[in-house]
């Protein structure tokens, strides 16, 4: 760091002008410069502004199963969900109120059937099919309850294996849609499999989701358009059925397709339907050809349940029995999607609209919901495809840590060297900025003033280099993390493998444009003329890079989403610009911060470059008092003593620190999801009965079918069916004592 204690020191310092007006320009034009040249998003997303959902996708556990007859249905595990008496409710510590985002939902789903949860924005779809996937991000002001059960018992999702289709699809934009599937096939499928067999499954997956015309072309993302979004959509579903799910999710699958496109999704979501699975999606307002294609609804408002039963005709005789009848030639789903919502064109049909919908809240919470299911589940059935399941589940691990480094490996290559559109920017930026600095300390002499010229240069140098690499990483990574987070939520990697093999192979690419920028600005500035002199300098910006980059990381690793990213990662450059060692002297500043230059990358590279530059070099002088040789000049900067192994030593333990903090935050930052409690009055009550095996609901059903329930029973049943009926107003806000 810059010792100039006394007068001349002073006058050093001062030839570059005031030292906090220096330190603001220099930031501010490195990350204008690097805003300017951020090279987008390399990672294809549809939408990253819904981060918060953005975390993993499940896979349950256990076995499996990739035989063809995964993809038809032969050896998928057939899985009925029930849910009864879901309640979501969201606090308020300020307001003291609470806010219901689902009340007391009840219903089910069955293999073989496509359930489409219908309802306006914000109606609370997404939660209701997160709360059923187990994948509702936890927040303490969250509270979850309700009955969960699978095929009969209380279960959490772990016992059996689903798929989750997000609203936004993501993937890695420079692959292929062949290559994507292929990579997630071998990552999920193991070496069980042949690659004969594999290939063989990725073409037949790739015939299923009608993805074969596609199957070359890369995914692309915004700046090099790819595959179509119903593609996109249809590779996701594709990604994940190679884990033969037994339940899909779909949250909104539709959104954001034209009518074509959707319809060829839903198109698929009820083949795999009627291939054995239990599907189940979420969807605004489908257009007549689609709605025909669900064999349930759950038609929810406000978080409140209005019907849930079979589809078609149902839901509209149902509604004619209250005078609420469908027109003819009307699309069914936007009759229902009309009767279910709010009109908000003026506060009497407000009223009119609200009344309506409390009162049919009201009159299906008063009617037994399992009474509108069709097609109740064959328990015979259920056991002989379990025993299939069985005979084809691998039930072994998928891959060693040296498969899954070098899958990943090349996934990683591919990325970043078919990135040319990034690349070409990044270059272009590393070439421009060379040339801007390479003109301003334009073949630099031996004068005293020279002297400050080079300090000021390898200081920018510094900037420049550590925010090029900063800002590319902070722009990409927290996309990328996304979907490794989604993979490795499904058990497809583990995390050493996938960091290990990201920064080998952009090990070479990463090295590229520091040495572009050193090979242009250093003959142009005419630094200390000697080739070993030049390699060294290229070596110590080349590491920095590097360590900007591992930090890059780390803040992305930390923080949500891009935008959070791009705003932490230079803010927290900029406090090691100002320890970078040339605008302050830490000893001079308070003790709390005397830390700071010890780990800034920018101060250590600084010191790298000055010691490189200075040491052997001789100045113009006429006085006593200038400085004659570039030894003197590394003294008055407190560089004197040490050596650039020594700077590279801290470099390093700088970029060691920062891959350390990715992983540990990487491993940390798993997304956590809310546990469902059972309702309280009910979970003394519902522990006993787990525990009689009296929760199977085909058998109490039957019972009610047959007038053979006991006295006893139907109480018990009562007590989960027929929750009261002021708990199920909606969105009722109550003031907490
Ligand atoms: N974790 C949460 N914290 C705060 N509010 C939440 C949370 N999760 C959901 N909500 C709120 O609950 C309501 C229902 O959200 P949800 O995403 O389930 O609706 P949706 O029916 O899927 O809407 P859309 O069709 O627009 O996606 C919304 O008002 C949303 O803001």
């Amino acid at each position: 760091m810059a010792n100039f204690g006394g007068k001349r020191a002073g006058q050093i310092v001062r030839l570059g002008g005031n030292g906090i007006g220096q330190v603001m320009a220099a930031v501010a034009v490195a990350f204008l410069v690097r805003l300017v040249s951020v090279p987008g998003p390399s990672l294809s997303a549809d939408d990253e502004g819904d981060y918060e959902t953005d975390d993993a996708v499940g896979g349950g556990e256990g076995g499996q199963d990739v035989g063809d007859d995964s993809v038809s249905g032969g050896g998928v595990r057939p899985v009925t969900i029930r849910w009864r008496n879901v309640t979501c409710s969201l606090s308020d510590k300020k307001s003291k109120s609470v806010r219901f985002l689902l009340n007391n939902v009840s219903g089910e789903a069955k293999p073989g059937r496509l359930l489409a949860i219908m309802g306006a924005s914000g109606s609370g779809k997404t939660t209701l099919l997160n709360v059923l996937a187990g994948q509702l991000v936890a927040s303490p002001r969250l509270h979850l309850s309700g009955l969960l059960e699978i095929n009969g018992k209380p279960r959490s999702n772990k016992s059996y294996k689903f798929a989750y289709i997000r609203q936004e699809d993501l993937f890695f934009s420079q692959l292929t849609v062949r290559e994507t599937l292929s990579l997630a096939a071998e990552l999920q499928l193991g070496e069980v499999y042949t690659a004969q067999e594999r290939d063989e499954y990725v073409n037949n997956l790739l015939f299923k989701m009608g993805l074969v015309s596609c199957a070359n072309t890369n995914v692309g993302d915004a700046k090099v358009r790819g595959i179509s979004g119903g593609e996109k959509k249809r590779l996701s579903l594709a990604c994940e059925l190679i884990a033969s799910p037994s339940v899909i999710f779909a949250d909104e699958p539709t959104t954001g397709l034209d009518a074509f496109q959707a319809e060829k999704v839903m198109e698929t979501l009820r083949q795999l339907a009627q291939d054995g699975h239990t599907v189940i999606c979420s969807i605004h307002q489908p257009r007549g050809s689609v709605y025909y294609k669900f064999d349930d609804i759950l038609l929810l408002t406000e978080g409140a349940l209005i019907y849930a039963g079979p589809a078609h005709n149902e839901p509209l005789k149902y509604f004619s029995k209250f005078g609420y009848t469908c027109p003819d030639h009307m699309n069914p789903a936007e009759f229902l999607a009309d009767l279910i919502s709010v009109d908000y064109s003026s506060s009497e049909n407000v009223n009119t609209s609200q009344k309506r919908i409390d009162g049919l809240v009201e009159s299906f919470s008063q009617q037994s919901t399992l009474t509108l299911y069709a097609a109740p589940l064959n328990r015979k059935e259920t056991f002989k495809s379990h025993i299939s399941l069985n005979r084809k589940t691998n039930g072994g691990r998928k891959g060693g840590w040296w498969r899954e480094f070098r899958l990943l490996l090349r996934r990683a290559w591919l990325q970043a060297f078919r990135d040319g559109p990034t690349n070409k920017v990044r270059a272009n930026m590393s070439v421009a900025s060379a040339i801007i600095f390479g003109s301003v300390f334009w073949r630099m002499g031996r004068s005293q003033t020279s002297i400050q010229d080079r300090m000021g240069l390898l200081q920018v140098a510094a900037i420049n280099t550590a925010m090029a690499a900063l800002t590319k990483t902070v722009s990409v990574f927290p996309k990328e993390r996304a979907i490794v987070d989604r993979e490795r939520a499904k058990g497809s990697y583990s995390l050493g493998p996938y960091l290990l093999s990201k920064l080998l192979a952009e090990t070479p690419i990463g090295a590229a444009f520091p040495l572009m920028f050193g090979a242009l600005v250093y003959p142009m500035a005419r630094l200390h003329p000697s080739l070993c002199r030049f390699a060294k300098f290229c070596g110590i910006i080349t590491v920095e890079s590097f360590a900007a980059s591992a930090m890059g990381l780390t803040v992305g690793a930390m923080v949500p989403t891009t935008e959070a990213a791009m705003a932490v990662g230079p803010s927290l450059m900029t406090v090691f610009i100002v320890f970078g060692g040339y605008y302050i002297n830490a000893s001079n500043t308070p003790v709390i911060f005397r830390w700071i230059p010890r780990v800034s990358l920018i101060r250590w590279a600084f010191q790298g470059l000055c010691i490189n530059e200075f040491r052997g070099l001789e100045f113009d002088h006429e006085h006593s008092f200038h400085l004659q040789t570039g030894e003197q000049a590394l003294e008055r900067l407190s560089f004197g003593g040490s050596t650039i192994g020594d700077t590279v030593t801290a470099q390093s333990r700088i970029l060691l620190f920062w891959y350390c903090n990715t992983y540990i935050l990487l491993e940390k930052n798993k997304p956590k999801y809310q546990l469902i409690e059972p309702p309280p009055s009910e979970a003394g009550e519902l522990k006993s009965l787990a525990e009689n095996e009296l929760l199977d609901l085909d058998y109490i059903k039957e019972k009610v079918e047959t007038d053979t329930i006991t006295a006893d029973e139907s109480e018990s049943y009562q007590k989960f069916e027929s929750p009261p009926a002021d708990k199920i107003r909606p969105f009722i806000l109550e003031g907490e004592e």
